[in-house]
């Protein structure tokens, strides 16, 4: 056993210190995905799903939704980047790894982390929907409805929340704290230091 210090929380890898406010704990984004992922195979019941995770991001929710989903699923990736070590979007996306096959004819369930400005996924639908596919859709765990500036068609969320940044399974503050096991705020000083 590990003698690493556990949080009120339990294991939180040693970043208790640098935690503000816990938004969602790890027993409520389950019981979410156990949600998402039942209203959805009821959705999709009778057709073969490719779900689309957005590296690195959504990299955690893509492997618990898979495991939850009770239907056949094949999963592909693509890294895009907006944000890099900053907390709000540049607005400019860039692909840095592209999906490896083609995905005309797929019913395409695109996985995201957070929909926060919606400039991201706004320029993926479009970059995917001109792909043909049979259809396309996307399933994000958290939304922050008062960040958005382009609105997206999403039909499956998670998680409203509100406009602070949050870091926590697989959400990034300059590449840490992807592996939190919960979803939570920073204390302000993490960002000046
Ligand atoms: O709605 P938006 O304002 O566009 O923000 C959402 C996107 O930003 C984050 O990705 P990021 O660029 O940080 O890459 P990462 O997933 O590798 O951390 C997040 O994972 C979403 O993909
Ligand atoms: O609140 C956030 N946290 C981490 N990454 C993000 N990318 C967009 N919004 C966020
Ligand atoms: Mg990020």
């Amino acid at each position: 056993m590990s003698d690493a210090p556990v949080g009120p929380l339990g294991p939180d890898h040693g970043y208790g210190p640098d935690i503000d406010h816990v938004l969602l704990t790890t027993e409520q984004i389950d019981d979410k995905i156990r949600e998402l992922a039942d209203r959805i195979a009821v959705d999709y019941a009778g057709r073969e799903v490719l779900l689309v995770g957005v590296l690195k991001g959504a990299v955690l929710f893509m492997s618990d939704f898979a495991r939850a989903l009770q239907l056949p699923t094949q999963m592909e990736f693509m890294a895009v980047s907006s944000y890099g070590s900053a907390t709000s979007s540049s607005g400019i996306v860039r692909i840095l790894k592209d999906l490896d096959r083609d995905i005309t004819g797929k019913h395409v369930l695109v996985l995201e982390d957070i929909i926060d400005s919606g400039l991201t996924l706004s320029w993926l639908l479009k970059n995917l929907g001109s792909r043909g596919p049979e259809s396309l859709e996307v399933c994000a765990l958290l939304r922050k409805p008062d960040a958005v500036k382009v609105d997206v068609p999403v039909k499956y969320v998670g998680f409203e929340i509100p406009n602070e940044f949050v870091v926590g399974y697989g959400l990034d503050y300059a590449e840490r704290y992807r592996d939190l096991p919960y979803i939570a705020t920073l204390k302000p000083e993490v960002y000046s230091s």
